[in-house]
Protein backbone atom coordinates (compact mmCIF):
# COMPACT_ATOMS: atom_id res chain seq x y z
CA UNK A 1 0.00 0.00 0.00
CA UNK A 2 1.21 3.49 -0.78
CA UNK A 3 0.43 6.95 0.44
CA UNK A 4 1.44 9.58 -2.04
CA UNK A 5 1.18 13.19 -3.04
CA UNK A 6 0.74 14.01 -6.71
CA UNK A 7 1.64 17.54 -7.78
CA UNK A 8 0.38 19.05 -4.56
CA UNK A 9 0.14 22.82 -4.21
CA UNK A 10 -1.11 24.29 -0.97
CA UNK A 11 -1.26 27.83 0.42
CA UNK A 12 -2.38 28.90 3.90
CA UNK A 13 -4.47 31.84 2.73
CA UNK A 14 -2.09 34.00 0.75
CA UNK A 15 1.02 32.24 2.05
CA UNK A 16 2.26 29.45 -0.22
CA UNK A 17 3.42 26.38 1.71
CA UNK A 18 3.79 23.57 -0.85
CA UNK A 19 4.53 23.74 -4.54
CA UNK A 20 4.38 20.82 -7.02
CA UNK A 21 5.08 18.24 -4.34
CA UNK A 22 5.35 14.65 -5.54
CA UNK A 23 6.23 12.18 -2.80
CA UNK A 24 5.56 8.50 -2.27
CA UNK A 25 5.53 6.59 1.03
CA UNK A 26 5.29 2.82 1.41
CA UNK A 27 4.20 0.49 4.17
CA UNK A 28 7.04 -1.33 5.88
CA UNK A 29 9.16 1.82 5.78
CA UNK A 30 9.95 4.32 8.50
CA UNK A 31 9.85 7.54 6.49
CA UNK A 32 10.88 10.93 7.78
CA UNK A 33 10.02 14.35 6.42
CA UNK A 34 12.95 16.68 7.04
CA UNK A 35 13.64 20.31 6.24
CA UNK A 36 14.24 23.65 7.96
CA UNK A 37 11.61 25.61 9.89
CA UNK A 38 8.83 26.74 7.59
CA UNK A 39 9.81 24.31 4.80
CA UNK A 40 6.27 22.87 4.69
CA UNK A 41 6.70 19.62 6.66
CA UNK A 42 3.57 19.93 8.83
CA UNK A 43 1.55 21.11 5.86
CA UNK A 44 2.64 18.08 3.84
CA UNK A 45 1.79 15.71 6.71
CA UNK A 46 -1.64 17.32 7.12
CA UNK A 47 -2.31 16.88 3.37
CA UNK A 48 -1.27 13.21 3.61
CA UNK A 49 -3.59 12.76 6.61
CA UNK A 50 -6.49 14.35 4.73
CA UNK A 51 -6.74 17.23 7.21
CA UNK A 52 -5.87 19.76 4.53
CA UNK A 53 -7.15 19.51 0.99
CA UNK A 54 -4.54 20.52 -1.60
CA UNK A 55 -5.38 23.57 -3.72
CA UNK A 56 -4.34 21.47 -6.69
CA UNK A 57 -3.03 17.94 -7.04
CA UNK A 58 -4.00 15.25 -4.54
CA UNK A 59 -2.92 13.03 -1.68
CA UNK A 60 -3.80 9.40 -2.42
CA UNK A 61 -4.03 6.26 -0.33
CA UNK A 62 -3.81 3.28 -2.64
CA UNK A 63 -4.98 5.50 -5.45
CA UNK A 64 -7.98 6.93 -3.56
CA UNK A 65 -8.09 10.63 -2.80
CA UNK A 66 -7.50 10.89 0.96
CA UNK A 67 -9.57 14.03 1.45
CA UNK A 68 -12.63 12.39 -0.14
CA UNK A 69 -12.53 9.22 2.00
CA UNK A 70 -15.34 8.97 4.57
CA UNK A 71 -13.95 10.31 7.85
CA UNK A 72 -14.47 7.02 9.73
CA UNK A 73 -12.71 4.99 7.02
CA UNK A 74 -9.85 7.45 6.96
CA UNK A 75 -9.52 7.34 10.75
CA UNK A 76 -9.30 3.54 10.66
CA UNK A 77 -6.54 3.67 8.06
CA UNK A 78 -4.53 6.69 9.23
CA UNK A 79 -3.58 7.50 12.81
CA UNK A 80 -2.34 11.07 13.19
CA UNK A 81 -0.26 12.47 16.02
CA UNK A 82 -0.50 16.24 15.41
CA UNK A 83 2.20 18.74 16.32
CA UNK A 84 1.99 19.98 19.90
CA UNK A 85 -1.19 18.01 20.53
CA UNK A 86 -2.90 19.11 23.72
CA UNK A 87 -5.39 17.44 26.03
CA UNK A 88 -8.05 19.75 27.36
CA UNK A 89 -10.42 17.30 29.03
CA UNK A 90 -9.78 16.10 32.54
CA UNK A 91 -10.32 12.43 31.71
CA UNK A 92 -8.28 9.39 32.65
CA UNK A 93 -5.40 8.17 30.50
CA UNK A 94 -7.32 4.95 29.91
CA UNK A 95 -10.40 6.87 28.69
CA UNK A 96 -8.31 9.05 26.38
CA UNK A 97 -6.55 6.06 24.86
CA UNK A 98 -9.94 4.35 24.46
CA UNK A 99 -11.00 7.28 22.23
CA UNK A 100 -8.52 5.86 19.71
CA UNK A 101 -10.95 2.95 19.25
CA UNK A 102 -13.76 5.29 18.26
CA UNK A 103 -13.60 4.57 14.49
CA UNK A 104 -13.97 0.82 15.25
CA UNK A 105 -16.82 1.05 17.74
CA UNK A 106 -20.12 -0.51 16.74
CA UNK A 107 -22.03 -0.56 20.04
CA UNK A 108 -21.97 1.40 23.28
CA UNK A 109 -19.42 -0.63 25.23
CA UNK A 110 -15.89 -1.70 24.48
CA UNK A 111 -15.50 -5.05 22.73
CA UNK A 112 -12.88 -7.62 23.71
CA UNK A 113 -10.81 -6.49 20.72
CA UNK A 114 -11.14 -2.83 21.80
CA UNK A 115 -9.91 -3.69 25.29
CA UNK A 116 -7.02 -5.73 23.99
CA UNK A 117 -5.93 -2.95 21.57
CA UNK A 118 -6.05 -0.39 24.42
CA UNK A 119 -3.97 -2.60 26.70
CA UNK A 120 -1.42 -3.25 23.94
CA UNK A 121 -1.17 0.49 23.19
CA UNK A 122 -0.64 1.35 26.88
CA UNK A 123 2.04 -1.33 27.18
CA UNK A 124 3.81 -0.36 23.94
CA UNK A 125 4.13 3.26 25.07
CA UNK A 126 5.06 2.49 28.68
CA UNK A 127 1.97 4.30 29.96
CA UNK A 128 0.03 1.45 31.61
CA UNK A 129 1.36 2.32 35.07
CA UNK A 130 -0.56 5.61 35.04
CA UNK A 131 -3.63 4.48 33.11
CA UNK A 132 -5.93 5.74 35.88
CA UNK A 133 -4.33 9.19 36.20
CA UNK A 134 -5.95 12.32 34.78
CA UNK A 135 -4.35 13.43 31.51
CA UNK A 136 -4.33 17.13 32.37
CA UNK A 137 -2.14 16.33 35.40
CA UNK A 138 0.59 14.57 33.40
CA UNK A 139 3.97 16.02 32.46
CA UNK A 140 4.49 17.05 28.83
CA UNK A 141 6.51 13.92 28.10
CA UNK A 142 4.02 11.60 29.79
CA UNK A 143 1.19 13.22 27.82
CA UNK A 144 3.10 12.84 24.54
CA UNK A 145 3.35 9.09 25.10
CA UNK A 146 -0.33 8.82 26.04
CA UNK A 147 -1.28 10.60 22.80
CA UNK A 148 0.81 8.10 20.86
CA UNK A 149 -0.98 5.32 22.77
CA UNK A 150 -4.29 6.74 21.56
CA UNK A 151 -3.02 6.56 17.97
CA UNK A 152 -1.81 2.97 18.42
CA UNK A 153 -5.10 1.90 20.03
CA UNK A 154 -6.80 2.62 16.71
CA UNK A 155 -4.55 0.00 15.06
CA UNK A 156 -4.16 2.17 11.94
CA UNK A 157 -2.35 0.91 8.85
CA UNK A 158 -0.51 4.22 8.72
CA UNK A 159 0.98 6.27 11.55
CA UNK A 160 1.62 9.92 10.75
CA UNK A 161 3.45 11.76 13.51
CA UNK A 162 4.38 15.44 13.59
CA UNK A 163 7.41 15.89 15.82
CA UNK A 164 6.72 12.83 17.99
CA UNK A 165 9.91 13.44 20.00
CA UNK A 166 8.84 16.85 21.32
CA UNK A 167 8.90 16.95 25.15
CA UNK A 168 10.54 13.53 25.46
CA UNK A 169 13.78 13.04 27.37
CA UNK A 170 16.64 11.23 25.53
CA UNK A 171 15.65 7.80 26.85
CA UNK A 172 12.01 8.16 25.86
CA UNK A 173 13.04 9.62 22.49
CA UNK A 174 14.84 6.37 21.79
CA UNK A 175 11.82 4.38 23.03
CA UNK A 176 9.54 6.35 20.69
CA UNK A 177 11.86 5.89 17.70
CA UNK A 178 12.21 2.17 18.46
CA UNK A 179 8.43 1.88 18.69
CA UNK A 180 7.97 3.61 15.32
CA UNK A 181 10.67 1.43 13.80
CA UNK A 182 8.91 -1.70 15.10
CA UNK A 183 5.59 -0.51 13.67
CA UNK A 184 7.26 -0.09 10.27
CA UNK A 185 8.99 -3.47 10.55
CA UNK A 186 5.61 -5.06 11.28
CA UNK A 187 4.33 -3.76 7.94
CA UNK A 188 2.71 -0.46 8.89
CA UNK A 189 3.45 2.76 7.09
CA UNK A 190 5.20 5.27 9.34
CA UNK A 191 5.76 8.89 8.34
CA UNK A 192 7.23 11.27 10.91
CA UNK A 193 8.26 14.90 10.81
CA UNK A 194 11.56 15.14 12.69
CA UNK A 195 14.02 17.91 13.41
CA UNK A 196 16.76 15.76 14.91
CA UNK A 197 18.91 14.65 12.00
CA UNK A 198 20.97 12.29 14.20
CA UNK A 199 17.87 10.34 15.13
CA UNK A 200 16.51 10.47 11.58
CA UNK A 201 19.57 8.86 10.00
CA UNK A 202 19.81 6.28 12.76
CA UNK A 203 16.20 5.02 12.80
CA UNK A 204 14.50 5.86 9.49
CA UNK A 205 15.13 4.23 6.13
CA UNK A 206 13.36 6.63 3.78
CA UNK A 207 13.52 10.39 3.71
CA UNK A 208 11.77 13.28 2.03
CA UNK A 209 13.80 16.47 2.26
CA UNK A 210 11.75 19.65 1.86
CA UNK A 211 13.11 23.09 1.10
CA UNK A 212 10.94 26.19 0.75
CA UNK A 213 7.82 24.17 0.00
CA UNK A 214 9.33 21.93 -2.66
CA UNK A 215 10.94 18.51 -2.62
CA UNK A 216 14.69 18.97 -2.61
CA UNK A 217 15.45 15.23 -2.58
CA UNK A 218 13.81 11.94 -1.57
CA UNK A 219 14.87 8.33 -1.32
CA UNK A 220 17.06 6.25 0.97
CA UNK A 221 19.13 7.89 3.66
CA UNK A 222 22.52 7.66 1.92
CA UNK A 223 21.29 9.20 -1.30
CA UNK A 224 19.44 12.10 0.36
CA UNK A 225 21.49 12.93 3.45
CA UNK A 226 24.59 13.98 1.57
CA UNK A 227 26.92 16.75 2.69
CA UNK A 228 25.98 18.78 -0.41
CA UNK A 229 22.21 18.50 0.30
CA UNK A 230 22.61 19.39 3.98
CA UNK A 231 24.74 22.40 3.06
CA UNK A 232 22.18 23.61 0.51
CA UNK A 233 19.08 23.07 2.65
CA UNK A 234 20.22 23.68 6.25
CA UNK A 235 23.44 25.61 5.65
CA UNK A 236 25.37 23.13 7.79
CA UNK A 237 28.64 21.28 7.32
CA UNK A 238 27.82 17.64 8.09
CA UNK A 239 28.78 14.16 7.07
CA UNK A 240 26.90 10.86 7.12
CA UNK A 241 28.98 7.80 7.95
CA UNK A 242 28.57 4.21 9.10
CA UNK A 243 30.12 3.46 12.50
CA UNK A 244 31.98 0.36 13.60
CA UNK A 245 28.67 -1.28 14.62
CA UNK A 246 27.26 -0.72 11.13
CA UNK A 247 24.92 2.08 12.33
CA UNK A 248 24.37 5.25 10.33
CA UNK A 249 25.57 8.34 12.17
CA UNK A 250 25.71 12.01 11.31
CA UNK A 251 28.62 14.21 12.27
CA UNK A 252 27.66 17.89 12.28
CA UNK A 253 30.74 20.11 12.20
CA UNK A 254 28.85 23.41 12.34
CA UNK A 255 27.18 26.09 10.28
CA UNK A 256 28.63 27.12 6.99
CA UNK A 257 29.62 30.77 7.04
CA UNK A 258 27.30 32.82 4.79
N1 LIG B 1 -2.14 28.47 9.76
C1 LIG B 1 -1.27 29.11 8.96
N2 LIG B 1 -1.57 30.32 8.45
C2 LIG B 1 -0.71 30.97 7.62
N3 LIG B 1 0.50 30.48 7.27
C3 LIG B 1 0.84 29.29 7.76
C4 LIG B 1 -0.02 28.54 8.64
N4 LIG B 1 0.60 27.38 8.96
C5 LIG B 1 1.80 27.41 8.33
N5 LIG B 1 1.95 28.54 7.62
C6 LIG B 1 3.09 28.92 6.79
O1 LIG B 1 3.28 27.87 5.81
C7 LIG B 1 4.66 27.60 5.64
C8 LIG B 1 4.92 26.12 5.98
O2 LIG B 1 4.62 25.90 7.35
P1 LIG B 1 4.76 24.48 8.02
O3 LIG B 1 4.21 24.60 9.41
O4 LIG B 1 4.20 23.45 7.12
O5 LIG B 1 6.34 24.33 8.05
P2 LIG B 1 7.25 23.30 8.87
O6 LIG B 1 8.30 22.84 7.93
O7 LIG B 1 6.42 22.26 9.51
O8 LIG B 1 7.87 24.27 9.96
P3 LIG B 1 8.45 24.02 11.45
O9 LIG B 1 9.67 23.17 11.30
O10 LIG B 1 8.81 25.41 11.89
O11 LIG B 1 7.37 23.39 12.27
C9 LIG B 1 5.41 28.56 6.53
O12 LIG B 1 5.78 29.67 5.74
C10 LIG B 1 4.39 28.99 7.56
O13 LIG B 1 4.64 30.31 8.00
Amino acid sequence: MTLQCDNVDFAHGERPALHSVNACFEQGQFSVILGPNGAGKSTLLACLAGLLKPDSGSARLDGRDVSSLPVADRAKMIGLLPQGAETHWAISVQALVALGRYPHRTGLGLSKQDRSAITDALNATGTSSYAMRTVTELSGGERARVLMARVLAGEPQWILADEPLANLDPGYQIDMLTLLRKQADSGKGVVAVLHDLHHAVRYANHVVLLHRGTIFAQGDMSSVITSANLAAVYGIDAQLFTDEKGLKQLLIHGKIAP
